[in-house]
């Protein structure tokens, strides 16, 4: 069955990231970019946009893909697909919705211990600009029993 498409939009201000804290639904209590799912007949790109606006407010239309990671949860066939999206550039302020409470954060102050386990693994790649592509294995939703992260050259 075709893999499960989801969108992730990191805003940076350097030396500043911009994460949201889930107030419900998946991942709910972790610190993350905003996103979420790709329509039937909408671009990856335009459901990272318009996913961003929607739970944050803010308007980017120069995001960047930089990263592609595949998500294999153990007893389940569906592998989800979360495009990893950047910009620096972007319109409005960053408001708090029914989804998102947003902040921003210092590059070396990021709150891992209260994100998806996964994210350790990747973000260094992220802030040094790098594009990059990881395969991670979950038994249920925190622990990784397998995974592969590498920088890529073109997603
Ligand atoms: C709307 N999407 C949901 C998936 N998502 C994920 C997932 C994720 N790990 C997967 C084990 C869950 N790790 C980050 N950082 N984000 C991005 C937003």
């Amino acid at each position: 069955v075709a893999n499960k498409l989801l969108t992730l939009v990191l805003l940076r201000q350097a030396p500043r990231i911009l994460l949201g804290m889930k107030k419900r639904g998946f991942g709910v209590g972790r610190w993350n970019g905003f996103g979420g799912k790709v329509e039937p007949g909408e671009t990856i790109k335009a459901a990272a946009r318009r996913e961003l606006l929607e739970e944050s407010c803010l308007v980017c239309n120069d995001l960047k893909e930089v990263g592609l990671l595949k998500f294999e949860f153990l007893g389940n066939p569906q592998i989800w697909e979360v495009h990893v999206f950047t910009s620096n550039n972007f319109e409005g302020e960053a408001k708090e919705t029914e989804e998102m409470r947003p902040q921003w954060f210092e590059e070396k102050s990021i709150p891992f211990d209260q994100m998806w386990p996964d994210d350790i693994l990747w973000f260094p790649h992220f802030l040094n600009g790098k594009k990059f592509s990881g395969y991670i294995v979950f038994e249920g939703m925190d622990k990784m029993v397998k995974y592969d992260v590498e920088e890529v050259e073109s997603i």
